[in-house]
């Protein structure tokens, strides 16, 4: 009995591995190099268990190029490390074949049946959601709008909590724990900007949060550990999928249900006040812009409800919120590079942990960011440079400071270190190499972003590089992909980009930063989709002596 089960495995196992060197010697199908041995079934997940998995994919292209195949579980996966190849997939006939999302049975929980726009498939839903977002929610003139009101209202806040927190104590100097007010900020701007719920209460709407904002929050607190377990889900058979032993799945269905609930309780709240308004002339005048997301929404759904149903409405406005496994950005991706600035700002010298290896980074001159920063805008001190508005378009170019700051952390610091996946939805070529259709794409951002052959000590937090006095930094961010190339690139950049120089810059204006005597600041990366720091920043907070009088009527 013991020997024929174990001529089974032993046959079951020459078979696999015969399979695949075959399909990988074949002529002109051959598929890209990579480590030989896979496990039948699981493929090479022996090979991944090193965290964080960019660094240890690094690793890999390393030993096999940078192009390499990998099996993981059922699916064959395709890695690209270099900028070459990453263009070559993104914009060229290749990145219509590479456009489709990999469907991960737990994404289909949280992304409305994968009808959400980042887990949705390259298809006609998919192009009509794009098209909302960026012409409708994303647009230059919204994310225009959204500066003025809401980054600005919850920038504002969270100033409010910070100047509160030192004026309570002796020392006058507080210590914060950076994330979580980032979070809080990150849900603020995310309900204002869904549904504007502080608004509509009037009176009390100064509160740091409004109640769905709250209700927001605490479902997406539950979601994001379940979402980690959920992956591991992913690769299970069906049947063991199917019985959902330890319970993610149930969890998971009914965390997303109330979700869903408060987001559809959102829409049915917005038309409400819409009939009871009387609006017939005011409303006509109102510009779509001005609205919330789901009142922009709710006008076009009267144009083509059969379109625009409440559930496109829902599944489109909540892309903001927690990604679908296998997507990767969100707020919370924002939120956390935030607080990577911070870090950095904190630090001098920075050390940093990357697994076993332990480094000076040399970012001494990081702390001096601040002093620039704050020169650069100009009125110092006076109420309107310190409070959290938008610095006015033409004001921008007199911050390039903070400009390079924040594309030098985007490089070093890509907040998905390997994007979103992609799969390809026919059979096609990469660098002469045969990738089948059903291939899932990963760029190792990361990596790229730190090749010696195109960046001059990759490992060095170097803003300058970025081209302070000059319009060099043009040429420098075509050299990565923080936010991703081609049609799936992400369609929030510009509003990223502008809550995260409003808020670096609001906090570096008003507080003195430093650590807390003794610290070292921790930037071991947690292993995960988004790349964040494991060990939460608590850094120590002094409002500025110009702006303690300003500070002081917030
Ligand atoms: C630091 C902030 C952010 C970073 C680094 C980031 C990065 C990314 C990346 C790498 C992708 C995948 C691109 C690809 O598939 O190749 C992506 C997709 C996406 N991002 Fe972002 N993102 C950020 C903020 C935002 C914000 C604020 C929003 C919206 C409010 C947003 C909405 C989306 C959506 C909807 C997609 C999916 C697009 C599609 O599949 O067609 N992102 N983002």
């Amino acid at each position: 009995m013991v020997m024929s089960n174990l001529m089974l495995v032993l046959t079951v196992f020459m078979v696999s591995a015969t399979y695949l060197l075959m399909r990988r010697m074949r002529g002109k199908n051959r598929l890209p190099p990579g480590p030989g041995f896979a496990l039948p079934l699981a493929g090479h997940p022996h090979l991944l268990r090193e965290k964080p998995l960019h660094v240890t994919l690094a690793g890999l292209a390393a030993r096999h190029g940078p192009v390499l195949s990998l099996r993981l579980g059922r699916r064959d996966a395709v890695v690209v490390t270099s900028l070459r190849l990453a263009k070559e997939c993104f914009s060229s006939d290749l990145d219509v074949a590479f456009a489709n999302r990999p469907r991960f049975p737990s994404a289909r929980e949280v992304s409305f049946g994968y009808t959400g726009l980042p887990a949705a498939s390259y298809g006609p839903h998919w192009r009509a959601m794009r098209r909302i977002a960026t012409v409708h929610l994303l647009s230059a003139r919204r994310v225009d709008l959204m500066s003025d009101a809401a980054i600005a209202d919850e920038t504002r806040v969270m100033v409010r909590r910070l100047a509160r927190a030192a004026a309570a104590v002796s020392s006058g100097v507080a210590k914060v724990e950076l994330k979580r007010n980032l979070f809080e900020l990150s849900h603020g701007v995310l309900m204002e900007s869904i549904a504007g719920t502080k608004g509509k209460r009037g009176a009390g709407s100064d509160a740091d949060m409004s109640e769905e904002a709250h209700e927001f929050k605490k479902v997406v607190d539950e979601i994001m550990p379940l979402l980690g377990m959920a992956n591991l889900h992913d690769h299970l058979p069906a049947p063991l999928r199917w019985l959902d032993l330890g319970g993610v799945r149930r969890r998971l269905t009914e965390l997303v249900n109330r979700r869903n609930a408060l987001m559809h309780g959102l829409i049915d709240a917005e038309r409400e006040r819409r009939r009871q308004e009387d609006h017939a002339a005011d409303e006509e005048e109102l510009l779509p812009e001005s609205k919330s997301m789901i009142g922009v929404m709710l006008l076009l759904q009267e144009s083509d409800p059969q379109q625009y149903t409440d559930t496109f409405i829902a599944a489109l406005v909540t892309v903001s919120a927690p990604p679908p496994t296998g997507s990767s950005c969100t707020f919370t991706a924002k939120r956390m590079h935030i607080s990577t600035f911070s870090a950095l700002l904190c630090e001098e010298p920075l050390r940093r942990r990357h697994g076993d290896h332990v480094g000076d980074h040399g970012m001494g001159h990081v702390a001096a960011a601040q002093p620039p920063v704050r020169a650069a805008e100009g009125a110092r001190g006076s109420e309107r440079a310190c409070w959290p508005r938008p610095p006015p378009e033409q004001g921008r170019p007199h911050l390039p400071y903070l400009r390079c700051i924040i594309s030098e952390t985007l490089r070093l610091y890509p907040a998905a270190p390997l994007l979103a996946p992609h799969e390809s939805s026919s059979d096609c070529s990469l660098h002469g190499y045969h990738v089948p259709a059903g291939t899932m794409l990963l760029a190792n951002a990361y990596a790229i972003h730190r090749d010696p052959s195109v960046w001059d000590d990759p490992e060095e937090f170097r803003p300058e590089r970025f081209g302070v006095n000059s319009a060099d930094g043009q040429g420098q961010q075509g050299m990565m992909l923080p936010f991703g190339m081609g049609r799936r690139r992400c369609p929030g950049e510009s509003l990223a980009l502008r809550t995260m120089g409003l808020v670096l810059g609001t906090l570096i204006q008003c507080f003195d930063w430093s650590r807390v005597a003794g610290d070292e600041v921790d930037m071991t990366q947690a292993s995960a989709k988004i790349l964040y720091k494991a060990v939460p920043l608590v850094a120590l907070c002094k409002p500025h002596d110009n702006m303690r009088a300003v500070l002081h009527k917030i």
